[in-house]
């Protein structure tokens, strides 16, 4: 016979193996429900776990085009995530107004503090946090202050030359030039940032891992940007932060130390005589506004390290690719640079800034190969957006891949898919705006890259430099390699070099 106790238990057990299922059936509905209008790919509406699976793939972006060539131009592709395809979709989802903030995508780079997160200006979700950080650091970055920075540029060049030539072209030898344009891209960035270079074009390696780490925290978190909450409860949570160190990446050792040193000759009263770098305009500013959060200096130094070194490098492996690869483009953008009589060796900014075939090569590479390539994903705001035919809720995440928005065939071309710069020097300046704005891959709107300026003066300071003065030979197109994790970068650019017979550059 049952005891009491063993009758009371089993009318429980039956009453929840009823009752979860119940529930979970129930929580399954609503997270369909939600959002039903939506096309897209069955357990996209259930869960983010195909999501996290495409990325994985490291090709999610050719996921991407299947999957709006499948559904259409407004595709659900997770149970709170609706990508769009058309240009049109950007002013109403990236709106120079605040109140569209960034999704918990961010929150994966974001570091662990029991309050939620380490903000940067790149990574914040919250608007009034990023206000604050944001504004007082915003005019250091336009378009005039950039112009400022060349000389720092010349000499990085100048570095990059003398060790280019020295290491390859006395004999002739085959090197990744993807390597050498991300080393220069980091050195930029260092002596702009803080005056000083990490050494990567005198070694002509990846001093200390440094690049490499960037590369595997990115392969880490890529994926979890997808599914936000497996972060918080994998790594973003007291418990996991007591029990695992996660390690902090070695290239922001060498920035903190930078930074460090700085304050302390500031303590002790020594006035910084180098050259007016980012770092010095950023003490200066925490200086005279107290307010500001403590360890702010160092959070907007590593924000100019990261977010504005492998990005520049991608852009102008990219235009050196399709350039080598097209030899038509490569002899036009020669022809108009040689008839600029630019100065030597390194041309000015203002003497290359407006050449109409250079700045088209330069826009068609940053249409053809975003630098960052999954979607931008924003919060739909209080009383929902409409997006085509489709209204999206307040609270949806919603955003579009650069990588198939900047394909759309009819603002692009039915070309679009491949490299043509001509196409943006087919009409006035308002049809050059037009596929300027319908461009995602420096994002848009109030987040739109405040760093693209300066990103422009670098790419256009070296492409000017290595089309002018060397004869480039690419060994295998083949052998270029793509990986998306965010970070959409190359590898394998194998190419051999040798001074033009005009060059004058040693
Ligand atoms: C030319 C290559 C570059 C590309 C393709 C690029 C791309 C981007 C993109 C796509 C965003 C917005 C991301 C989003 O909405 O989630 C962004 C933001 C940002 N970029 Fe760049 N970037 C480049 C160069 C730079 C440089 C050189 C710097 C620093 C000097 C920089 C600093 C920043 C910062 C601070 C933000 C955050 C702005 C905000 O959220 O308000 N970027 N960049």
């Amino acid at each position: 016979m049952r005891t009491f106790l063993e009758t009371i238990f089993a009318h429980s057990l039956l009453a929840v193996l009823g009752v979860v299922p119940l529930l979970i059936a129930l929580q399954l509905f609503r997270t369909y429900w939600r959002l039903r209008h939506i096309p897209g790919p069955f357990w996209a509406s259930f869960t983010n776990i195909p999501r996290v699976l495409w990325v994985k793939t490291k090709q999610a972006h050719l996921i991407h085009q299947r999957v709006h060539e499948q559904y259409g131009p407004v595709v659900r592709t997770g149970p709170n995530m609706v990508m769009f395809d058309d240009p049109d979709a950007i002013p109403i989802v990236h709106t120079m107004r605040r109140g569209f903030p960034k999704a918990p995508f961010y929150d994966i780079f974001k570091s662990y503090t029991p309050n939620g997160g380490a903000v940067t200006v790149f990574n914040a979700t919250d608007e009034d946090a990023l206000r604050k950080i944001k504004s007082p650091v915003a005019p250091f970055f336009s378009a005039t202050n950039a112009m400022a920075f060349e000389p720092i540029v010349d000499e990085v060049l100048e570095c990059f030359v003398k060790n280019v030539n020295r290491r390859y072209l006395q004999h002739g030898t085959i090197f990744d030039l993807a390597k050498w344009l991300q080393y220069y891209a980091f050195d930029v960035m260092g002596m702009l940032t803080f005056s000083k270079r990490y050494s990567f074009l005198d070694e002509g390696e990846d001093v200390g891992g440094m690049l490499g780490a960037i590369y595997t925290y990115m392969e880490n978190a890529a994926p979890l940007t997808q599914m936000p909450w497996a972060d918080k409860l994998l790594f973003k949570n007291w418990l996991a932060h007591a029990i695992r160190r996660v390690p902090s990446l070695p290239i922001l050792k060498v920035v903190a130390n930078a930074v460090q040193e700085r304050q302390e000759l500031m303590e002790k009263g020594v006035r910084f005589s180098g050259r007016p770098d980012f770092l010095a305009k950023f003490m200066q500013l925490a200086h005279e506004n107290p307010e500001l959060p403590p360890g702010i200096v160092s959070n907007w130094t590593f924000t100019n390290v990261i977010a504005g070194s492998d990005s520049v490098g991608i852009v102008m492996t990219t235009m050196m690719y399709h350039l080598l690869q097209n030899p038509n483009s490569m002899q036009k953008l020669h022809a108009e640079l040689r008839s600029a009589n630019l100065s030597r060796p390194h041309a000015r900014l203002g003497e290359i800034q407006g050449l109409p075939y250079l700045d088209a090569c330069m826009w068609e590479s940053v249409r053809l190969h975003p630098a960052f390539a999954l979607p931008f994903e924003r919060v739909v705001p209080e009383g929902g957006i409409t997006i085509g035919d489709h209204h999206l809720p307040a609270g949806t995440w919603v955003g579009g891949s650069p990588y198939v928005v900047n394909r759309h065939k009819k603002t692009f071309g039915a070309d679009a898919e491949f490299w043509r710069p001509e196409r943006w020097l087919e009409g006035d300046e308002k049809h050059k705006n037009r596929l300027q704005q319908s461009t995602l891959t420096f994002g848009a709107g109030f987040r739109i890259c405040i760093g693209r300026h300066i990103g422009i003066v670098e790419i256009k300071k070296m492409i000017s430099l290595l089309v002018l003065h060397y004869d480039i030979q690419i060994i295998d197109p083949k052998l270029l390699q793509v990986e998306n994790w965010w970070l959409f970068k190359q590898e394998g650019f194998y190419v051999r070099m040798e001074k033009r017979a005009e060059s004058i550059i040693s």
